[in-house]
């Protein structure tokens, strides 16, 4: 019988793609034994003020930083999309993509988790995929009450318990290389004229400085 196809979706506002993301993204795939890993910019994040980089631009940046990875894969279905870039719209369109019995899985970092019960029908988020929490260095907060009713029951311990049905279930990881970098500080240090050497792919940083892209000078798009 053949396996059937391990799928991940890791959604963000990437403003801008950084190394956090990037090798979460690969080690996630290691862990998980994942086919594909699908990371995927939000044009309008639902949470947050729409970023002033463009989606485009944010999308460009994804796209060289993934490069040649294996499996990783930087997907424009939210741009194709109006209005908020909502996550159970696009785990539907992912399911529908790879069938009923794909693994599914939707993958989230600590700081996104413990906003999961303001989300747009979060309960129905698991009747398309798995979720799996990444731990984040210096996100160590506890999950309020009703984060943890949302949860109920479908915590699990092991990827292969995971991996036994094709949504449903939440699996906490800790990555090896889990690190400390937000695309917060990135802005941060750029408007303040800081290098973000070695914070993320030297491609993204020379395209950063060279468009002007999050620095003080540059007018909004
Ligand atoms: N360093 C990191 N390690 C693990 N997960 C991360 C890391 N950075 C971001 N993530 C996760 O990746 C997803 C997308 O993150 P996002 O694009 O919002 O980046 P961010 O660094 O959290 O941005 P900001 O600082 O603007 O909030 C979220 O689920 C987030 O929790
Ligand atoms: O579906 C929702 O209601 C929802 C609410 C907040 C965030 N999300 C998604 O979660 C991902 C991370 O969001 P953010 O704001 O932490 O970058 C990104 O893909 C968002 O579209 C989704």
């Amino acid at each position: 019988m053949t396996r059937p196809p391990r799928i991940a979706m890791l959604g963000g506002t990437f403003d801008p793609v950084h190394n956090g993301h990037l090798r979460s993204a690969v080690e996630l795939r290691d862990a998980l034994g994942l086919d594909r890993v699908h990371m995927i910019p939000a044009p309008q994040p639902p949470l947050r003020d729409t970023p002033q980089v463009s989606p485009q631009q944010r999308l460009e940046l994804l796209q060289m930083a993934i490069g040649d990875t294996p499996g990783l894969e930087a997907d424009a279905r939210e741009l194709e999309r109006d209005g908020p870039s909502y996550s159970v719209d696009t785990l539907r369109s992912l399911r529908h993509e790879y069938g009923e019995q794909a693994r599914l899985v939707m993958a989230i970092g600590w700081d996104a988790f413990l906003r999961l019960d303001q989300w747009r029908k979060p309960e129905q988020l698991f009747a398309f995929a798995h979720l799996v929490v990444i731990a984040r260095p210096g996100h160590a907060e506890a999950p309020s009450t009703p984060l943890m009713e949302l949860l109920g029951e479908r915590e699990v311990d092991s990827v292969s318990r995971l991996m036994a049905s094709p949504h449903g279930q939440v699996l906490r990881v800790t990555l090896p290389s889990a690190m400390a970098i937000s695309a917060t500080h990135i802005r941060q240090s750029l408007e303040q004229g800081k290098s973000i050497r070695f914070l993320v792919p030297e491609t993204v940083e020379r395209t950063i400085l060279r468009e002007g892209l999050y620095q003080r000078w540059q007018s909004a798009y």
